[in-house]
């Protein structure tokens, strides 16, 4: 493989011999204590709930059921850094790397690997995981090129158990939930509202946990692969005649009102495991950030646990700066794109349209003010696309061997245009966030590369060529395309 300029080694760099042993040859129990932090004495690990709102001084314990703060905003998950800064950056750095990918349960999660800054004190046997994270980060040479860029980098997130970046909130969230059930507390069941991504993660969590689950989804407005995932893990699926947004209404009712806990990204335990993926790209780069992350955002959450990962990997030393951030919306769902076009004067809600990028058809996100702190905080920017530009880059970007979901074709076209701006520089270290596999989308890829999709002139179609079983017409159609 090819390799960027700045991870090519001299050939005369000398190879360093290791000295620790080979980890094959560990016995169970030395593998186990392995993936150990070294905690100086009289250091506890602890983590609770704040209000996210600086003139709210709400505090409450993990254990207790509560998603909103006393004066009714947000909450967030605030670690005890003084007691995690007593590990050095270096050890933090060793025993990630240490953890990431070993069978070692959990510790081998993307998310898990990390459990000291997520929830520190839940019991290993209450981690519901199922391997989450660990996606790859594939270097977009030719993507790159086209864009004249020569360090383009994708987050592959929708590799991943159930398809979408989703995984990683919920193994947190069912996790704390299966601990407080066996603690006694009163939870029958756990909900969410829906675009398709965080129902197939809650319920193949909480199918994994043998806990029940509901998913409030907005009638065919999801694609079928997402669909079936709630179907085949079990869970109670209420198809809804409402948006997004009004799904997110009534589950937060039904919530309130019954001992079914809310899973959505609302409850910040989900950031908590969502932040992993900051650490995961800096430890993916020899611990070192990009210069830009470019995000696709519907409710808001997921921009948030960036800014938070990476702003705890600044805090305890293990980097020495923040990435600027970029949240990429749909042109037809875009309320921050808005927000943020005025100089962030106004903000307010809007009806959201349809759009190919189905799962960010969210008008009234609910992390409206965590999104705003983390672009302000970042010199952060937002962008926007149309459906013809989410799908034409999609597709081009296929082209080079990616497989892209519309979602991940709204942050690639935010990236094309941020980069004719120049505001993204050619040299620029930049990561784009794929939230989802392509796979779960075949409907509107398939129509687009049919042509049949309205909104687009499917510029980059590839239609398939039916023709009878012979050779003069496999001959023809190999001509009409150039090849011979
Ligand atoms: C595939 C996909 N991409 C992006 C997003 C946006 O994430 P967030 O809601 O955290 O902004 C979602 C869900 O909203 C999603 O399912
Ligand atoms: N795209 C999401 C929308 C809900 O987001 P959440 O992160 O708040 O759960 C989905 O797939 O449902």
């Amino acid at each position: 493989m090819t390799v960027t300029p700045d991870r090519k080694l001299g050939s005369s760099a000398p190879v360093p011999r290791t000295v620790a042993p080979s980890w094959w040859k560990l016995s169970d129990e030395e593998k186990k204590r392995a993936m150990q932090v070294h905690v100086p004495q009289g250091v506890n690990f602890s983590a609770k709930y704040i209000a996210f709102d600086e003139d709210d001084d709400s505090e409450y314990d993990l254990n207790q059921v509560v998603y909103r703060a006393k004066k009714g905003g947000l909450l967030e998950v605030q670690h005890d850094m003084n007691a995690l800064s007593q590990v050095s950056a270096e050890e933090w750095k060793d025993l990630f790397d240490r953890r990431s990918g070993r069978t070692v349960y959990p510790y081998g999660s993307g998310v898990w690997s990390k459990k000291e800054w997520v929830l520190p004190t839940i019991d290993d046997d209450d981690v519901v995981s199922t391997f989450e994270g660990n996606t790859n980060l594939l270097w977009a040479e030719r993507f790159g090129k086209e864009l004249g860029m020569t360090d383009l980098w994708v987050k592959q997130c929708g590799n991943s158990h159930s398809g979408s970046f989703k995984d990683l909130g919920m193994t947190v969230l069912v996790s704390q939930v299966k601990h407080m059930i066996r603690k006694g507390a009163n939870i029958s069941a756990v909900g969410c509202a829906s675009t398709g991504d965080t129902s197939a993660a809650l319920s193949a969590y909480c199918a994994a946990a043998g806990i029940p689950s509901i998913v409030f989804l907005p009638a065919d407005k999801i694609s079928v692969a997402q669909l079936v995932q709630p179907i085949a893990n079990g869970s109670i699926v209420l198809s809804l005649d409402t948006d997004f947004d009004g799904c997110m209404k009534l589950v937060q009712q039904v919530t309130s009102e019954f001992p079914i806990y809310l899973a959505n990204s609302m409850n910040s335990l989900r950031l908590e495991g969502q932040k992993t993926v900051a650490i995961e790209i800096a430890q993916q780069f020899d611990w070192q950030v990009p210069d830009w992350v470019v995000i696709p955002g519907g409710n808001l959450g997921n921009v948030y646990a960036f800014y938070k990962g990476f702003k705890m990997l600044q805090e305890l030393g293990l980097v020495d700066r923040v990435p600027r951030l970029a949240v990429a919306q749909a042109h037809n769902a875009n309320p921050l794109y808005r927000a943020y076009m005025s100089g962030w004067n106004t903000y307010s809600p809007v009806k959201a349209e349809k759009t190919l990028a189905s799962a960010i058809q969210i008008g009234d996100p609910v992390s409206i003010k965590r999104a705003i702190r983390a672009l302000k905080d970042t010199d952060g920017v937002v962008g926007e696309a149309t459906e013809e530009e989410l799908m034409d880059v999609a597709a081009r970007a296929d082209r080079t061997g990616m497989f892209n979901c519309p979602h991940t074709g709204v942050a690639l076209a935010v990236l094309a245009k941020l980069r004719d701006q120049g505001l993204i520089k050619h040299d620029d270290r930049t990561v784009v966030i794929s939230t989802a596999h392509g796979l779960k989308f075949t409907e509107s890829k398939t129509l687009y590369h049919e042509g049949k999709l309205h909104q687009c002139r499917s510029l980059y179609a590839n239609p398939v060529i039916r023709i009878p079983a012979d050779m003069g017409r496999i001959v023809d159609a190999l001509r009409s395309r150039s090849i011979l």
